[in-house]
């Protein structure tokens, strides 16, 4: 086994057992996104410590997982690797492989020969946990390389609308209908399992149908970073215009992956320009706003939000009914309304978990016999809903809203009032309100006797901000997903 298979292997090691020691949403939110880490140190004196490296997309996430992660990371990879491992989490762009990278600053200024430069960071070591396989469409024309299928099951038609992706899918609809003049580029952001893919295959098997010799390409950042990587290689600038170039519609998912990667963005750079300049539509995806990218060239991000950036939030509970209803119907087996809103209840965070606990009602009803009920929903999501059920407290609010904005717990309570403490306070009445069944004077009470209103008063004022403040509510979702755990 090479360096790189080793460190790959050790890594890949690591978050099997994270996976198995975190709730799956927090593992899922967490770790399961970040791009590949490097092991340093590996096949030296043996004594001597590792230092695994990963990349964490922005300063939010890596303070996150500093706090939270970093020392059960290490403490697994000291011990699958027999040697002490310190953890170091680096912004992309400023560890030093990636700063010492040569970047030329335009498509004229590619060096002669692009074989010296070593690839992107990433190349050597892929993620772990693969974002998912990413099908890809061309048309005819297409190079044959790249010549694969959207999925077609990813339309307007099997996405289920509601308030949580109402903004998304009405723009998404307008550009398949009419690509290349307005929200160019549009530009989807929210959370894991929100559809985001899946509507951007909608808007692909939408102009594909009107237009069946469009020029559509979609792909994941990653596959983009690794075509960029092997046209420096080949040297076959060429073929890499060629294809992207073209395009009449570009769909690229999870743009967040570009951090770091400056060759890679600044052909990126290219094609969005060259796209733009002829008409060609250009759609993105990510888990952040534009602003919110971090170690992506400000040129870029700035053309981003240049069209229209829109969001998608967690689906609201009769979506997530309507969701259930549907996708049990396209698999033949129609669940009650009754037992679709006890799953929906239950099951909160995200569509792909959702669809995680249909499969297991479904497979249960099937291998027991019994016809889909309440009860056999509680039987089958047993484990599920024992998490689900797990209070959440207001002391592990406080808690939790302490540590993120890094004041002290004891400051929940007091009488202090810098904004740097009132406000996360604040934020931490509006959860408690918000994912506890406790009372205004209740909470009050818990946050060292305060009065309700004060406690109203905080409620509003941060669910009002939160409409209205893109960095806020991400900070809320991030918040709400740890919690809810
Ligand atoms: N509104 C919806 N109606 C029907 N199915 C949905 C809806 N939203 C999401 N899904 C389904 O949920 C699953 C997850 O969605 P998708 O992969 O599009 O999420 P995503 O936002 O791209 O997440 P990630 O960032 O983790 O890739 C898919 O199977 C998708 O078809």
């Amino acid at each position: 086994m090479n360096t790189a298979e080793w460190a790959s292997d050790l890594w890949r090691r690591g978050c099997e057992r994270l996976a198995t020691e975190l709730p799956e949403q927090q593992f899922n939110t967490w770790i399961r996104p970040l791009p590949p880490a490097t092991v340093a140190g590996e096949g030296a004196d043996a004594a001597s410590a590792l230092v695994a490296t990963l990349k964490v997309p922005n300063h939010f996430k890596r303070d996150w997982i500093r706090r939270q992660y970093a020392a059960r990371i290490e403490a697994i990879l000291t011990e699958l690797a027999g040697r002490p491992t310190r953890l170091e989490l680096a912004l992309a762009a400023r560890d030093a492989s990636a700063a010492a990278l040569a970047v030329p600053t335009s498509a004229a200024a590619v060096p002669q020969q692009p074989s010296l430069l070593p690839p992107e960071p990433s190349a050597a070591l892929r993620p772990v946990v693969q974002p998912p396989a990413a099908p890809v469409v061309l048309p005819s024309q297409a190079p044959a390389s790249a010549k694969h299928r959207i999925n077609p099951q990813l339309t307007f038609d099997t996405l289920v609308p509601g308030r949580a992706n109402q903004m998304a899918r009405t723009a998404a609809l307008h550009v398949a209908g009419a690509p290349g003049i307005t929200y160019n580029p549009l530009f989807i952001y929210g959370g894991v399992g929100l559809g985001k893919t899946h509507l951007i295959h909608a808007v692909g098997n939408a102009l594909l149908k009107d237009r069946p010799d469009a020029r559509v390409l979609y792909l994941h950042a990653e596959q983009f970073i690794s075509d960029v990587v092997k046209n420096y290689q080949r040297k076959t600038f060429d073929e890499l215009k060629a294809k992207y170039h073209s395009l009449d519609l570009l769909l690229i998912d999870d743009v967040q992956f570009f951090a770091g990667k400056d060759r890679t963005q600044e052909e990126f750079f290219n094609a969005f320009e060259a796209l733009l300049a002829k008409k060609a539509h250009i759609i993105m995806t990510s888990d952040t706003y534009p602003k919110g990218l971090v170690d992506i060239d400000e040129r870029l991000t700035s053309r981003f939000d240049a069209g229209l950036t829109v969001a998608i939030e967690p689906p609201e509970l009769e979506m997530r009914v309507a969701i259930l209803i549907k996708k049990a119907e396209a698999e033949g087996t129609p669940m009650p309304e009754d037992v679709a809103f006890f799953v929906a209840k239950n099951v909160r965070a995200n569509v792909r978990e959702l669809e995680g606990a249909l499969r297991k009602v479904l497979a249960y009803a099937k291998f027991s016999h019994k016809e889909i009920s309440i009860n056999l929903a509680r039987e089958a999501l047993k484990d599920l809903l024992s998490i689900q059920n797990r209070q959440i407290g207001v002391e592990n609010i406080q808690k939790t809203v302490a540590d993120f904005y890094k004041i002290k717990v004891a400051d929940m309570y007091s009488k202090k009032r810098p904004a740097s403490i009132a406000r996360p306070r604040q934020i931490a009445m509006y959860l408690a309100k918000e994912l506890t069944q406790k009372s205004l004077p209740e909470i009050g009470e818990l946050f060292g006797g305060r009065d309700h209103t004060t406690v109203l008063h905080a409620v509003r004022k941060i669910g009002g901000e939160r409409q209205k403040n893109t960095e806020l509510n991400q900070q809320l979702h991030v918040l709400e997903q740890t919690l809810k755990g």
